[in-house]
């Protein structure tokens, strides 16, 4: 069981209130200038393939000993311990929160209400190894013995955002199959995906940890009509459709055999699940060997985040220094900013993994809570954000602390388009911390043949105040290992966070109420009658939604 400790109560939040009295006024060009060690002292090498640089945040020496002062004190050692010792630490559900067993390839036993879980969770790697072999090759036939060309995942938030972001990620390790991902309820997704698609060539995976969720259970239901609709033999749709589940029961009772179900367990959160059978569409994607490199990778930073002292562990830097942002800086968000293209959906994946776990306002001990908590996380892929919203980033009025993340080695290295990418991916950093001074901009406009006067009234437009902090992340190339440690990376920092928050990172009881009231819409708008049940507005609007259509 996780402590109850508000995390404001402890010494070491005083003590960080107090030196932010001082450290609020830290100017990131003073702090370069006086100490030439600086970037030896706050950056950190993880195997030989990444590098975290976290030099240019608005911290000292000082700041960071308090901060790992904090993660003592909220006992953060001993929440780790529990994480993956198979703990029941997700209270509110009473489940263990296991995702690291999941990628646990050194095999230890992990235990689970007097169970190793590792045999079971080895055995599904194994199906899947042969099922992805046999689609991949070419033996799986469907009905009308063809090979499978496409794969349909049929899943939403944690059974659609992380494999979509992998299998995109790494894209350029691509089987021949091509994926295609449908997650949104809306009938235009399916639509869509299906209108180029052969019934006789297409492998429907339907993803869903609790097989209920309403939006796959719809397009699951449109796309086994589809299929049907050729194929006609109720028969046909084994060779055609397979389920990746917790729930065998209602897998079965769709009339998909279980033969082709994909078992994985509660312990697996949504939102932590691509490493389990969740995973299927990625292994079919870039085949099973990139799948284990990617758990590889995943469970290298695990260890990592088991076993380093705080002060070298890589996750909780991370999750202190966002601290520092969120609770004493007052930034209500985070930016994600990968530099390579094959990332494009990092950040929305991180959105549910960060938002989902982290957005709460109850603490552990049930108490509303007086601090904040969880970022809003948000980010596009460079440079095409710097011709969109770098500019507030830059100038505006808040502070978004940034992570830029890159590769050294492109996957595609055509002319000159990487230095090119990674000149601006320097160069963002080092402007939003040093900025350009009035004297500077001033200095530029005389070297232009400018008098001062002439240009006075500009001036303050082209200032850059700088001091606007970020973490660069620097890795030797986007392989499966290197993404893994990436997604791992990011995981734990969230779990580190929620710890010292204080709340329950892996419940999301926030996401049932707008469901539980579209349950109760929906039959409404079968009939033309007027609604009268809710508040005006939603009366309103769901009058004049079946005025239009009647
Ligand atoms: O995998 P499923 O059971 O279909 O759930 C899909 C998603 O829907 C839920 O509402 C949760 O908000 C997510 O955490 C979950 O990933």
């Amino acid at each position: 069981m996780l402590k109850n400790i508000n995390p404001t109560q402890t010494q070491a939040w005083k003590a960080l209130t107090a030196h932010f009295e001082d450290a609020q006024d830290l100017q990131l060009s003073d702090l370069f200038t006086q100490d030439s060690e600086r970037f030896a002292k706050f950056s950190a090498n993880f195997g030989s393939d990444i590098l975290l640089d976290y030099s240019k945040n608005l911290i000292t020496e000082e700041t960071m000993s308090k901060l790992f002062a904090l993660a003592e004190q909220t006992e953060l050692k001993a929440a780790i311990a529990a994480l993956f010792s198979g703990d029941k630490i997700n209270q509110t559900e009473g489940r263990a929160v296991l995702h690291s067993a999941l990628r646990n390839r050194s095999n230890t036993p992990v235990i689970v209400d007097g169970e190793d879980v590792m045999p079971k969770v080895n055995a599904v790697l194994e199906k899947m190894k042969g099922f992805t072999a046999r689609i991949v090759d070419g033996d799986w036939k469907g009905y009308t013995g063809k090979e499978i060309t496409d794969v349909v995942n049929i899943g939403i938030g944690g059974s659609d955002l992380g494999p979509y972001m992998v299998t995109e990620a790494l894209a350029s390790y691509k089987t021949r199959l091509n994926m295609h991902f449908v997650s949104n309820v809306d009938g235009t997704h399916i639509a869509e995906t299906l209108k180029a698609l052969n019934p006789e060539t297409t492998l429907f995976l339907i993803a869903s940890k609790t097989f209920t969720t309403q939006e796959t259970m719809t397009n699951a239901h449109s796309a086994r009509d589809w299929f049907l609709a050729t194929a006609q033999d109720q028969a046909h749709v084994a060779k055609h459709f397979a389920a990746l589940s917790t729930n065998a029961g209602s897998v079965s009772e769709f009339g998909i055999d279980t033969d082709n179900m994909f078992e994985f367990w509660d312990w697996v959160g949504g939102r932590y699940s691509l490493c389990s059978a969740i995973g299927l569409s990625i292994s079919l994607a870039i085949g099973f060997d990139n799948f284990i490199e990617l758990l590889d990778g995943a469970h290298a930073m695990d260890k990592h985040f088991a076993e380093a002292p705080l002060e070298e562990n890589l996750p909780v830097i991370l999750a202190l220094i966002g601290i520092w942002y969120n609770n004493f800086h007052g930034a209500e968000s985070e930016a994600i900013l990968p530099y390579d293209q094959y990332l494009h959906r990092f950040a929305a994946y991180f959105q549910q993994g960060n938002m989902e776990s982290n957005g709460k306002c109850v603490d552990r001990g049930g108490n509303p809570i007086d601090y904040q908590t969880g970022p809003i996380i948000w980010g596009e892929p460079g440079t095409n954000g710097q011709h969109a919203f770098y500019q507030l980033i830059h100038q505006g009025t808040k502070l978004i602390p940034c992570d830029f993340i890159a590769p050294a080695i492109s996957h595609n290295p055509l002319s000159d388009h990487h230095p090119k990418l990674m000149a601006n991916f320097f160069a963002q950093t080092e402007a939003l911390a040093f900025g350009k001074t009035k004297e500077q901009v001033e200095a530029e406009f005389i070297a232009a043949g400018k008098t001062l006067d002439e240009v006075k009234e500009l001036v303050p437009f082209k200032v850059f105040e700088g001091n606007r902090p970020t973490n660069s992340i620097l890795v030797k190339q986007v392989t499966p290992a290197v993404l893994g440690s990436l997604i791992a990376l990011y995981e734990q920092k969230i779990f580190a966070q929620g710890v010292i928050w204080n709340i329950f990172s892996f419940d999301q009881w926030g996401v049932e109420l707008g469901k539980q009231l579209a349950n109760n819409i929906l039959p409404e708008l079968n009939n033309a009658e007027a609604i009268a049940s809710h508040d005006s507005s939603t009366n309103g609007l769901i009058n004049a939604f079946k005025q239009w259509r009647s």
